[in-house]
C-alpha cells in the first residue's frame, strides 16, 4: 500500500440507518474506504440515523411516501453537517435526488436476484397461495406467475419477514438475494431465474452519496467507485426517470455489460400481473437518455389503463 494522499485529522462521520442490513453495508463501505485509503478503523466513524420508514411499519410504503422515507433524514444530516457521507441501498433511493446531494460511488454489486422464500419454486406452491409482499413489483410479478395467489402486505426487515414466514403467517415471501447473503444467510430460499422475475431498478447496489460541494470526500468516495455498477445502475435509474420519476408502479429494470455496452432490460405490469410490457436494448454506457427512452417507450406499447398508473 501506497502512503495515504490523506489522513482525516478527525474521523469521517459514515451515515446510516440502523437495520442490520444497512449496518452490514456501512460496515463494508468503511472497510473499502480504509483499505483503498490506507487507514486505520477509527478514520471512520458510524452514525446511525433512524428513518421514517424504520419507525412506520404498519403500512405499504407506497401509500405513505415512498422511497423519500428510507433517505431523507440522512440527507438531512448530510445537509446540515452532522454526517460527512450516507450508505444507502440504491434500491431504496428516489431518482430524482436535491441538487447539494451527489451519489458519488457504488460499490461492486452483489447477486441481483429475488429468492423466493418458502418453496423450492413458484410452480412447487399450493394452490391459491398467499405470498407476503409489500413491494408492487414483487405482487404484480407473482400474479402473473400464480393468478391464484393472494400478496399480503409485509413490511419489517428481513429477520422480521422470516420470522413471519416461520410463524406460518404465508406461504412464501420474496426478498433480494443481495441481502440474505449480506446477512449471512445464503442459503435461505430459491434464487428466481432472472427470465422468470427481472429485479428492481437498483436490487443489490450500494450507494454512497456525499454533498455535491464537498469535494475531497467526493473524491475520497470515487477511489472506492465501481464503475461498472455505477453504469448500469445509472441506466436503471434512467428507466424509472422516463416513467416518470417518483412512481410507485411495478417496474423492473437489470442492466448488464455485454459488448463494451450495456443490455438493459426492463418492463412494467399492471397491479393484477396480466399485462405486461417489456423491451431489451443495448445501450451506450452512460447514454442515459437512451436508457429513458427505454421506459417511455414501455408507457407508450402500454393500455391506457396502465398508462394511467404511471401518470398519477
Ligand atoms: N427496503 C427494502 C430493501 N432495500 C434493499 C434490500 C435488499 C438489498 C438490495 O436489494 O440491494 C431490501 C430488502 C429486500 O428487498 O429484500
Amino acid at each position: 500500500m501506497t502512503s495515504p494522499s490523506y489522513t482525516p485529522d478527525r474521523p469521517l462521520r459514515l451515515g446510516t440507518r440502523g437495520s442490520p442490513l444497512a449496518l452490514a453495508q456501512a460496515r463494508m463501505t468503511a472497510e473499502a474506504l480504509c483499505a483503498r485509503h490506507g487507514w486505520d478503523a477509527d478514520a471512520i466513524a458510524t452514525v446511525v440515523v433512524q428513518t421514517s420508514g424504520d419507525r412506520i411499519q404498519d403500512r405499504a410504503l407506497a401509500e405513505i411516501g415512498g422511497k423519500a422515507l428510507w433517505t431523507k433524514e440522512l440527507d438531512r444530516a448530510l445537509i446540515e453537517g452532522q454526517i460527512d457521507f450516507a450508505v444507502h441501498s440504491m434500491k431504496d433511493v428516489e431518482t430524482i435526488r436535491p441538487a447539494e446531494i451527489t451519489i458519488a460511488a457504488m460499490l461492486p454489486r452483489a447477486d441481483v436476484r429475488d429468492r423466493l422464500v418458502g418453496a423450492e419454486s413458484f410452480d412447487a406452491l399450493p394452490d391459491n397461495p398467499v405470498v407476503g409482499s409489500s413491494s408492487p413489483r414483487r405482487a404484480a410479478q407473482v400474479k402473473r406467475l400464480r393468478p391464484d395467489a393472494r400478496v399480503v402486505l409485509f413490511r419489517g426487515n428481513v429477520a422480521t419477514r422470516l420470522a413471519k414466514l416461520a410463524a406460518g403467517e404465508v406461504h412464501a415471501t420474496l426478498l433480494a438475494a443481495a441481502g440474505l447473503d449480506r446477512l449471512g444467510q445464503p442459503d435461505v430460499g430459491a434464487c428466481i431465474p432472472l427470465d422468470v422475475m427481472l429485479p428492481a431498478p437498483s436490487q443489490g447496489a450500494v450507494g454512497i452519496e456525499t454533498l455535491s460541494g464537498n469535494a475531497e470526500m467526493r473524491a475520497l468516495l470515487a477511489g472506492i467507485n465501481d464503475v461498472d455498477t455505477f453504469d448500469c445502475v445509472t441506466a436503471e435509474r434512467a428507466v424509472l426517470k422516463g416513467l416518470g420519476g417518483t412512481c410507485h408502479s411495478p417496474i423492473a429494470a437489470l442492466g448488464r455489460l455485454e459488448d463494451g455496452g450495456i443490455r438493459l432490460a426492463a418492463e412494467i405490469l399492471s397491479p393484477d400481473g396480466r399485462e405486461r410490457v417489456e423491451d431489451v436494448r443495448i445501450i451506450s454506457r452512460g447514454d442515459s437518455a437512451a436508457a429513458e427512452a427505454l421506459g417511455r417507450s414501455l408507457l407508450e406499447r402500454a393500455s391506457a389503463e396502465l398508462r394511467a398508473l404511471f401518470e398519477a
